[in-house]
């Protein structure tokens, strides 16, 4: 006896307000509130197939194309978390309760490389089980149990994950703020400096700052409830600079708790600061703020800016980090033309790499909508649970 094939995209998310730090490192639960922008699974996402059956002798996963172990105690959590929950509400029979799955997801982007791709993965597994199981109830905070982050990805538009006090965990949920269509102007830019695994992950590294970071501790009572309350009101205004202003902020004190750690850790690199320079000039030149820059564990910039923004931005980013393929380094934006003046580019003030390649790819993307079903039949798993397409 088999289950059919259920599949799931699910999106990345990049927060305007970071999660860094625990309560609880087993039910991952938040130290604070953080809010997020979904973007766009046309763009970037993991796409995860599952099915259940009594033939299958233990649970399985394949993951970019490899198979991996299943003993990762977060991936239990998750299933173990969904079968309670099936349970609980009776949506399946005893006997699917007792098969075993199988599991198959790739990422369209780098895998933890400070992309949020545990928060894309999680949340597609997450939806894609409860779909299985036929699940009415919430599952951010099953998807929470994969990874602190992914619990924004269940839903779409603007996101916030809220830190809850209830040491079981039960209010530690995501909730929408606003959907995709409510700023249809909004942008990001994921500048890639670097797409391979970073040295501290982000588990390890909030687990250092949580133990030892003063700062940390000036940021959870004092600033990010401020910033929190204000930056919602700025999505719900959509006010571009009070959105912007208060995502510089939050990235940069992210980044200084790194610091304030002992031992710190940097995630940022040359390229980070350099990007942070053109940004803040580039704001100054404007006469207002007109981009936001903000950085996950890695060095790789999010820019969130306005529609009307792109084409300078992209122009500017292309005159200041040659690349040896200018017309191939945005992925999802047909041309731009050049539209900002050797006069503009002089006034920024900035001098321009002679490095080539220091920024590899630019993601062009927007806001998006959550998780959703895939309909087309075009399944990671054949009908008896088995990877398609050259799987090892
Ligand atoms: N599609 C997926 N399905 C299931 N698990 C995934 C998937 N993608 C990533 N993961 C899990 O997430 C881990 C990577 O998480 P990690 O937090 O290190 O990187 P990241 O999410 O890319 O970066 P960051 O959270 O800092 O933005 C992988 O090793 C894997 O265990
Ligand atoms: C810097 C961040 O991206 C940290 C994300 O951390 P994770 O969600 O990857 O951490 P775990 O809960 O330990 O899996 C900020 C954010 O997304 O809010």
């Amino acid at each position: 006896m088999s289950s059919s094939v259920v599949t799931v995209v699910a999106p990345v998310n990049i927060a305007v307000i970071k999660y860094w730090g625990k309560r609880d490192e087993e039910l991952i639960l938040p130290l604070n509130d953080s809010v997020s922008a979904t973007l766009d699974t046309s763009v970037m996402c993991a796409k995860t197939s599952v099915f259940a059956s009594s033939n299958i002798t233990c649970n399985e996963i394949w993951l970019n194309g490899k198979k991996e172990s299943f003993s990762n105690k977060r991936l239990i959590n998750c299933l173990d978390a969904i079968k309670s929950i099936a349970a609980k509400e009776k949506s399946v029979d005893d006997d699917f309760l007792s098969w075993n799955v199988r599991v198959c997801s790739v990422n369209n982007f780098p895998t933890a490389a400070g992309l949020a791709s545990s928060a894309a993965g999680y949340a597609c597994l997450v939806t894609a089980l409860a779909k299985l199981y036929n699940l009415k109830s919430d599952v951010s905070c099953v998807a929470r149990l994969g990874s602190g982050s992914a619990c924004r990805s269940v839903y779409g538009g603007f996101v916030q994950w809220h830190a809850g006090t209830d040491p079981s965990g039960k209010d530690s949920v995501a909730t929408q703020i606003a959907e995709a269509s409510h700023w249809p102007e909004m942008r990001a830019l994921i500048l890639v400096v670097g797409d391979k695994a970073k040295k501290t992950s982000s588990t390890r590294g909030m687990n250092i700052t949580a133990q030892t970071s003063e700062l940390l501790k000036h940021r959870i009572q004092h600033c990010v409830p401020q910033r929190t309350t204000s930056i919602i009101q700025s999505i719900k205004e959509r006010n571009f600079p009070k959105f912007a202003e208060i995502t510089m902020k939050d990235s940069n004190q992210f980044h200084a708790v790194c610091m304030d750690s002992y031992p710190p850790f940097v995630y940022l690199t040359e390229v980070s600061h350099k990007i942070i320079e053109i940004i803040h000039k580039y704001n100054d030149l404007c006469g207002g703020i007109k981009v936001a820059y903000t950085f996950d564990a890695g060095p790789n910039a999010c820019l969130y800016l306005l529609e009307e923004e792109v084409p300078k931005m992209i122009s500017i980013i292309k005159h200041f980090f040659p690349s040896t393929t200018p017309d191939n380094l945005v992925t999802g934006l047909e041309s731009t033309s050049e539209l900002v003046s050797s006069d503009f580019l002089e006034k920024l003030a900035v001098t321009a790499e002679t490095k080539k390649d220091l920024i590899k790819n630019v993601i062009y993307t927007k806001v998006g909508q959550g998780p959703t079903e895939v309909t087309d039949g075009s399944h990671l798993l054949d009908e008896h649970g088995l990877p398609l397409n050259n799987i090892e």
